[in-house]
C-alpha cells in the first residue's frame, strides 16, 4: 500500500489546475449509457474511482477510451450485458449510478449493491423506491438489485418522485430514468449541487427535456431517444475547497485555476470570516493567508447540510484549518452518521477534539506534531494531508487508497505549490 510522506511547515505558493469534478464525472460517464452514439466527456479527472467505472462500463461490452488530455470517449452502441457485479462496485458507491441508465435505455440492470461504506450505512432504498414508482420490478437477491420493466413495457413511465430526504445519486439516477421515461417526471426534494445541474446540462445538450435543475424541484419532459454529445465536466469544488484549507491552514499565496467561488460559498464564507483573504479572479480563486493558522486565523463553527449549505465533503478539512487557528469551535455533521473517523487521527498529531454524538468540539493548537497516521475514508485521508502540512517534522499517512479515490495527483499538485510531500510505493 502507498504513503505519503510528509515533511511540514512550508507555506504554500504559486498554482493549481482544479481538474474536473469526480461527482459529476461518474453520473455523466452513466448517462453516456442513455444513448447508441458516441459521447466525449472532457476535463474527465484521472482518479481510482474513474478508473472503476470505466471498467465497469467496459465490462458491459461499452467502448470507453481516455487518452492523456482527459478526454474519455464513449460508445455505449452496442451492450453485452446490463450488468454492474460486486467485484466491481465494491469500492465505489456511485456504481448505483448505472441502476437508472440501465433500466431507461435496456429495459433491465442487475446491479450489486454498493459495498459497505464507512461514513455511514448510506442505503440505496430511495434509489429503489423511485424507480419502482416509474413502473420498475426491481427485487434485491443475493446482494443484487434485479431491475426490469413489467411485461409489454418498452419504457419506464413518468410520476412524481418526493424522497425522504434530499439524496445526491437519487436525483442524478432518476434524472437520467427520467430523460428517457414516457410522459412527464417531477422530482420533488431534488438535490441542489452544481453536478446536479452539470449532469443536467449534459442531458439537455443529449436532447433531454429538463427544467428546473438547481432548485428542489426538477421537471423532466421524456423523450425517445436521446443522441451523443460533447461535454466538459464542471471544476471539483471539494477538490478546489481541500486547497483552500490547506493554504489557509499553512500560509501562502495560491492562484486555483479553474476552481469555481460561486459554487463554494459556504466554505468561503467561513473562511473569510475566519481571516482567509479569498478573492475570485476570472479564470480561478486566489487565496491568501498571511502565515500559519495559529498566528491569525479564528476558529469557525458550521453544521454540514445539502448545498447550498456547508458541504459534508468539506468538514474533515475545515475541521484542521480548526484544530489549528485560534479558540474553540463546534462541527455538526448532519449528513452522514459515521464521519469523525479522521479525529482520532488528528488528535494523534497533536489536535484538541472532542465527540459528543453528531458534534466535535475543537480548541485550536499552536503547533501539530508529525506522527504516523491512517487514511480511513476519502476526506479524512485529505485532512491528514492538510494536517501534516501544517505539523512539525515528518508525518506518514497511511492507505491513501482513498485519497487516490478521488483526488486526481494530489501531492504532485501539492508539490507544485511548494509543499514537501512524496508517495512512497508499497
Ligand atoms: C458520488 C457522489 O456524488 N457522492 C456524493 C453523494 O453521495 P450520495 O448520493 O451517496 O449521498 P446522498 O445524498 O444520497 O446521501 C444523503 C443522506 O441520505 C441517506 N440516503 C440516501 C439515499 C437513500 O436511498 N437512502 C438514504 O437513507 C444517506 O445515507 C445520507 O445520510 O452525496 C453526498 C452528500 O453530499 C456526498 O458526501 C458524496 O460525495
Ligand atoms: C463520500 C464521497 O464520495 P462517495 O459518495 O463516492 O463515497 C466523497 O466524495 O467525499
Amino acid at each position: 500500500m502507498d504513503k505519503l510522506l510528509i515533511r511540514g511547515g512550508r507555506s504554500l505558493q504559486g498554482q493549481v489546475r482544479i481538474s474536473g469534478a469526480k461527482n459529476a464525472a461518474l453520473p455523466e460517464l452513466c448517462a453516456a449509457l442513455l444513448t447508441a452514439e458516441p459521447v466525449t466527456l472532457t476535463n474527465v479527472p484521472r482518479l481510482q474511482d474513474v478508473a472503476t467505472m470505466l471498467t465497469l462500463i467496459r465490462n458491459m461490452g461499452v467502448t470507453a477510451e481516455r487518452s492523456e488530455d482527459g478526454t474519455v470517449s464513449i460508445n455505449a452502441g452496442a451492450l453485452s450485458s446490463p450488468e454492474a457485479p460486486y467485484e466491481l462496485v465494491k469500492t465505489m458507491r456511485a456504481s448505483v449510478l448505472a441502476l437508472g441508465p440501465l433500466l431507461a435505455r435496456f429495459g433491465e440492470a442487475t446491479v450489486s449493491l454498493p459495498g459497505g461504506c464507512a461514513i455511514g450505512s448510506r442505503p440505496v432504498d430511495q434509489h429503489i423506491k423511485g424507480l419502482q414508482a416509474m413502473g420498475a420490478e426491481i427485487v434485491v437477491e443475493h446482494g443484487y438489485m434485479i431491475a426490469k420493466l413489467p411485461k409489454g413495457w418498452t419504457r419506464l413511465k413518468g410520476c412524481h418522485i418526493t424522497t425522504d430526504m434530499v439524496t445526491v445519486t437519487g436525483t442524478e439516477n432518476f434524472l437520467m430514468a427520467a430523460a428517457l421515461a414516457e410522459g412527464e417526471t417531477i422530482l420533488e426534494n431534488a438535490a441542489q449541487e452544481p453536478e446536479i445541474s452539470d449532469l443536467a446540462e449534459m442531458l439537455i445538450k443529449m436532447g433531454a427535456k429538463i427544467e428546473g435543475h438547481g432548485t428542489h424541484r426538477i421537471r423532466i419532459q421524456g423523450v425517445d431517444k436521446l443522441h451523443g454529445c460533447c461535454h466538459q465536466v464542471v471544476a471539483d469544488r471539494i477538490e478546489t475547497g481541500t486547497f483552500l484549507c490547506a493554504v489557509a491552514a499553512t500560509g501562502g499565496d495560491v492562484l486555483l485555476q479553474h476552481g469555481r467561488a460561486d459554487h463554494l460559498d459556504a466554505v468561503i464564507d467561513k473562511l473569510r470570516t475566519a481571516g482567509v483573504t479569498v478573492t475570485p479572479e476570472a479564470d480561478g480563486i486566489r487565496v491568501q493567508s498571511a502565515g500559519p493558522a495559529h498566528t491569525h486565523l479564528k476558529a469557525q463553527s458550521f453544521r454540514t447540510t445539502e448545498y447550498p449549505g456547508f458541504p459534508t465533503d468539506m468538514q474533515a478539512q475545515f475541521m484542521v484549518l480548526n484544530c489549528v487557528a485560534q479558540g474553540p469551535s463546534k462541527v455538526t455533521e448532519t449528513i452522514f452518521e459515521n464521519r469523525f473517523m479522521h479525529v482520532n487521527e488528528l488528535v494523534r498529531l497533536g489536535a484538541h477534539i472532542q465527540i459528543d454524538g453528531k458534534v466535535a468540539v475543537t480548541e485550536g493548537v499552536a503547533k501539530l506534531s508529525g506522527a504516523t497516521v491512517m487514511a480511513t475514508d476519502l476526506r479524512a485521508s485529505a485532512s491528514l494531508v492538510i494536517a501534516g502540512l501544517v505539523a512539525e517534522g515528518e508525518t506518514v499517512v497511511d492507505r491513501i487508497y482513498h485519497l487516490d479515490r478521488g483526488y486526481d495527483q494530489m501531492e504532485a499538485k501539492l508539490r507544485g505549490i511548494g509543499a514537501d510531500i512524496e508517495r512512497v510505493k508499497a
